[in-house]
């Protein structure tokens, strides 16, 4: 597993601002908004692509296009889906999926409550959207579940991390032969005893969405 922590001032300027416990709703939306569009940039660095030719006004030549078949793009509902539209600004073109994953409180276990995914996934670049790696059992279970599928390459893009999160997700994936990649906009320091992120952002599903 490799894990890229992006450092650029734009990207901590804005994750300082998300973290406010004084950010209302619409502006955590669109600061979340905004931040997935940074950190796709570098998520999408490894996006496969093939030659194409066209001709310019000018001349002949040949570029690039995005390979088939076309990237997945998976949001983990419910928070993941405050990341769907930042994506997409550069991905315009990709497939999504969706996965309904929630994290029992008392137990920190994450199960699965919806699921609507193309059946085999073999030879997708698949990213996966969730804004917390937390504890990592939700990331791990959603990884397994692609790979099952036949997904060949995995690249998950979570606002914050912690390091628990990470090595537990490392040590989940062991076996699983297929490339995975956490972009982060940080590591923070660690996780408090209800397995929250801390410093964190608090719960980032009721910050998107209310308290349900
Ligand atoms: O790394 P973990 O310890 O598994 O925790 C991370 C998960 O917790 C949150 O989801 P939550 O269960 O709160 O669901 P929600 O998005 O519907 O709020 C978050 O959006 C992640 O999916
Ligand atoms: O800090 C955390 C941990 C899990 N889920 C959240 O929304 N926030
Ligand atoms: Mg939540």
């Amino acid at each position: 597993m490799r894990t890229l922590v992006v450092d650029h001032p734009l990207v901590a300027h804005k994750l300082t601002a998300l973290r406010d416990e004084n950010t209302d709703s619409p502006t955590f939306r669109r600061l979340a908004d905004q931040l997935v569009t940074l950190l796709a940039y570098e998520a999408t660095r490894d996006v496969r692509v093939a030659p194409f030719d066209i001709v310019t006004p000018v001349a002949p030549t040949t570029g690039v296009k995005l390979s088939e078949p076309r990237p997945l793009v998976v949001p983990i509902l419910r928070a993941g889906l405050g990341m769907l539209e930042g994506m997409m600004r550069l991905l315009p073109t990709a497939e999504v999926g969706f996965l309904g994953m929630v994290r029992d409180e008392e137990t920190l276990k994450a199960s699965t409550y919806a699921e609507r995914l193309p059946d085999d996934l073999s030879g997708r670049q698949c990213y996966v959207l969730d804004p917390m790696l937390a504890t990592g059992g939700t990331l791990a279970a959603a990884i397994r579940f692609l790979v099952d599928r036949g997904a060949d390459d995995i690249t998950a893009i979570c606002l914050l991390a912690a390091p628990e999160g990470c090595d537990r997700l490392e040590k989940g994936l062991e076996g699983i032969d297929v490339p995975v990649t956490i972009v982060t906009a940080a590591m923070d320091e660690k996780l408090n005893d209800k397995g929250y992120i801390v410093p964190g952002l608090g719960d980032a599903g009721d910050r998107l969405y209310g308290i349900v």
